[in-house]
């Protein structure tokens, strides 16, 4: 395969869909080389089965606002690849959503999954209903109208949704109890459920912690102390919090973290006590991050991105695409000597480009982020099992699977150099485990 022909080809029959081009040219230019290999996956285009989802449900969902009036937004789902298991991602609620967004992360969650070793397929799915500035009642009203739809496609061995932007405990444990009642069994359908009806300890904090242990694998390579080191992060919420929390424990400075209004700048880093702030704001409250730079006395950058402060080290824990080519300049110029990524896709191609040119320690999101997904899986076996494991256990758990992932990056990435390609790593080695499966299961 030509990896430009197969691009244009797939922008040709998809046009309008950015996200999921950038997605899919980032993958096809690192796995070409390994793909062409295997003269038997171009002679079953094998190529254009692993790009193109397997089917996309799309939806309206009704609702009713606290004013009594009738609403309406679309609903997705996603089912990209079931290679190796059921089809396995996050639902986004969100004002951004659309089909080629969901696209290109249920395409990055079948490499994503591969990487895990635990047998996952890959989907996403979201609405473009914006959780924002909405009351409990109204999210529980959206949550149940979305479930209504979406039932009849998913379930405990075909697909499994769970949390992403916008869709926390709160989200799962709404969708999660209309899904009970239309499907009639209680089995693992969704992850990241509440602690007392099936949740796995350890999965809100997964995320987060994952992206710190994989960091500390590649700054192991260099034998590079995490302790003392200044960190910007963006985000501040679920993945953003536990990424901040680990940071902390190991003795690291988080001096930034951010929402989609702006960003703050804590030059004395952010301690324990502060983040049990920024936790109730964002958890409880549902406050702006400004408000932390109110209490704290700090710097606050109103539609900004923190890349611009100096650090050692950045993880950006908020959305795709927000952290650009002149901030990845930036960044470097700055001193930075490590990026890992939290969020799905948050450099931009010409970020990555710059990082990779640096030789810097460069994750990729779907290698860095991939312990959420893991405890998901986790939590599966757990519900299947129907018994559950202590804290202590599945981040044993977790933090083995995130070394091994690091392992695979290595294995499949390393240049002639020694300099490893964490983008190469990660795309070839999720890439010939679900080749492979699909090899071995027939032309479908
Ligand atoms: N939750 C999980 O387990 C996993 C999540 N991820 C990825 O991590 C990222 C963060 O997800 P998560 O923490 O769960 O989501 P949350 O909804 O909990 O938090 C998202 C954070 O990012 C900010 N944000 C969202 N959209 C934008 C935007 N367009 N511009 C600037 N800031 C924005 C939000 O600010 P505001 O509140 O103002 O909207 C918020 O601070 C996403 O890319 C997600 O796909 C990856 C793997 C697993
Ligand atoms: O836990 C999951 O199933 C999905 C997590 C997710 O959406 C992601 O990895 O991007």
């Amino acid at each position: 395969m030509k990896a430009s022909e197969v691009l244009d080809n797939l922008k040709r029959r998809f046009p309008n869909e950015p996200e999921y081009h950038q997605a899919v040219s980032e993958v096809l230019g690192t796995i070409e080389e390994a793909y062409n290999e295997h003269p038997e996956f171009e002679k079953s285009n094998l190529i254009e089965r692993l790009c193109i989802p397997d089917r996309i449900f799309s939806f309206r969902v009704t609702w009713m606002d606290d004013k009594g009036q009738i609403q309406t937004n679309m609903g997705y789902r996603i089912q990209h690849n079931n290679a190796i298991g059921p089809y396995k991602g996050g639902i986004r609620f969100h004002a951004s959503v659309n089909q080629s967004i969901l696209k290109f992360l249920a395409f990055e969650q079948t490499f994503k999954n591969s990487l895990t070793t635990l047998p996952m397929g890959g989907g996403k799915g979201g609405s473009d209903f914006s959780p924002r500035g909405k009351s409990n009642a109204e999210i529980m009203r959206f949550c149940q109208a979305f479930v209504l739809e979406l039932w009849r496609h998913i379930g405990p061995d075909t697909d499994v949704p769970a949390g992403d932007i916008g869709v926390g405990g709160r989200e799962v444990g709404y969708m999660y109890g209309m899904y009970k009642k239309l499907a009639q069994e209680n089995t693992g359908t969704f992850t990241g459920k509440g602690r007392e009806f099936g949740g796995s300890l350890i999965r809100p904090e997964a995320t987060g912690y994952g992206n710190v242990y994989f960091l500390l694998e590649m700054l192991k390579t260099k034998g590079i102390d995490i302790k003392g080191k200044t960190v910007c992060v963006s985000g501040s919420g679920n993945v953003a919090q536990y990424t901040v929390e680990k940071l902390i424990s190991l003795g690291a400075k988080v001096v930034t973290m951010s929402d989609s209004d702006g960003y703050i700048y804590d030059p004395d880093g952010i301690d324990r006590a502060k983040l049990d702030y920024i936790m109730e704001l964002k958890n409880l409250y549902r406050g702006r991050i400004r408000e932390y730079a109110e209490q704290y006395g700090c710097k606050y950058v109103a539609g900004a991105r923190p890349w611009g402060e100096k650090c050692d080290i950045a993880m950006p824990s908020a959305t795709q695409n927000e952290l650009t080519g002149d901030d990845a300049k930036t960044l470097l110029d700055n001193g930075c000597i490590a990026v890992s990524e939290g969020a799905n896709m948050p450099s931009t191609p010409e970020a990555i480009d710059a990082f990779l040119e640096a030789k810097i320690l460069y994750a990729p999101g779907k290698a860095a982020n991939a312990g959420g997904v893991s405890v998901s899986g986790l939590e599966m076996t757990q519900n299947a099992q129907k018994l559950s494991w202590s804290s202590e256990e599945v981040d044993e758990k977790l933090k083995s699977i995130m070394q091994n992932i690091h392992e695979q990056c290595v294995k499949y990435g390393k240049q002639a150099d020694g300099y490893t390609n964490y983008v190469k790593g990660a795309n070839v080695a999720g890439f010939m485990k679900v080749a492979k499966a699909m090899m071995a299961q027939g032309i479908l």
